[in-house]
C-alpha cells in the first residue's frame, strides 16, 4: 500500500517572496553543457530562511547551536496538523485543540499561501502558547507563516520560548491542501556549518 506524500514545500526561484531587505533567491550556471560543458553546474544565492526552513537555535541567540549541530530526531516523525486561521495576530492557547501527546505540531493560519507576494501582517505565535506547547511536550513547531513572531517584533518573545524550552521551528510551510490531522512528518534540515537556518524539503506522509 502506498503512503501518500504531500509537499509542504515552497517552490525555489527567482523572484521567490523573501523577508523585506534579505537576500533574493538567484541561481546561475558556473558550467554550461550549451558551452561544450559535459554537464551543467549552478551556483545559488539564497537567504538560510528561504521558503519551508528550519531555524538554528544560532537564529535567535548568537552563542547557540548552528543547523548543522541539530538532532533531527524533531524532524522526521508523527506530527499534528491545526487549522488556527482566523486567530488574528497571535495564535492562543484558546485557539488549538487537545493535542493528544503530539510531540510535533504544525499550525495553517493563511487562507491561501500567498506564493507571489510577500505579505507584511500575518499570524505569528504568542508566546505563552510556546510556553503550553513546551508544558504538553511539544519538541518542533511549524508553521506556515515566515516567522513564529510578528514581523515588526523587536522583542521575538515567541523565539525566546522556543530557545528556553528547546523546541524546534518551521517556517514557510504550504499547508493549504492539507487537511487538519496526524501525518508523518520528515523535513530535515541541511547540515550548514555556522548555519542560523536551512531551507527544507518539507513533506507529510500518510502515516502507516
Ligand atoms: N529573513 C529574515 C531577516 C531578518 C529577520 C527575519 C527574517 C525572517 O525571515 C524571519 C525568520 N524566518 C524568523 O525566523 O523569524
Ligand atoms: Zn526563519
Ligand atoms: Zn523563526
Amino acid at each position: 500500500m502506498t503512503r501518500r506524500i504531500r509537499d509542504i514545500s515552497q517552490r525555489l526561484h527567482p523572484g521567490l517572496p523573501v523577508w523585506p531587505g534579505d537576500t533574493p533567491f538567484t541561481q546561475s550556471r558556473t558550467w554550461q553543457m550549451e558551452q561544450g560543458s559535459p554537464v551543467n553546474v549552478s551556483a545559488l544565492t539564497l537567504s538560510t530562511h528561504s521558503g519551508a526552513h528550519a531555524d538554528a537555535p544560532l537564529h535567535y541567540s548568537a552563542d547557540a547551536p548552528d543547523i548543522a549541530s541539530v538532532h533531527l530526531a524533531p524532524y522526521l516523525g508523527e506530527c499534528l496538523v491545526v487549522d488556527v486561521r482566523g486567530s488574528g495576530p497571535l495564535v492562543g492557547v484558546g485557539d488549538l485543540p487537545p493535542l493528544d501527546g503530539a510531540r510535533r505540531v504544525l499550525l495553517r493560519t493563511f487562507v491561501a499561501f500567498p506564493h507571489e507576494a510577500w505579505v507584511g501582517e500575518t499570524t505569528a505565535i504568542a508566546a505563552q502558547t510556546i510556553e503550553w506547547l513546551a508544558g504538553e511536550g511539544v519538541k518542533l513547531v511549524g508553521i506556515d507563516g515566515p516567522s513564529i513572531d510578528p514581523q515588526d517584533s523587536k522583542d521575538m518573545l515567541a523565539h525566546k520560548a522556543v530557545l528556553k524550552h528547546d523546541i524546534r521551528v518551521l517556517e514557510g510551510l504550504v499547508l493549504d491542501h492539507v487537511e487538519p490531522g496526524r501525518y508523518e512528518l520528515i523535513a530535515l534540515p541541511l547540515p550548514i556549518a555556522g548555519g542560523d537556518a536551512s531551507p527544507v524539503r518539507a513533506v507529510l506522509r500518510d502515516l502507516a
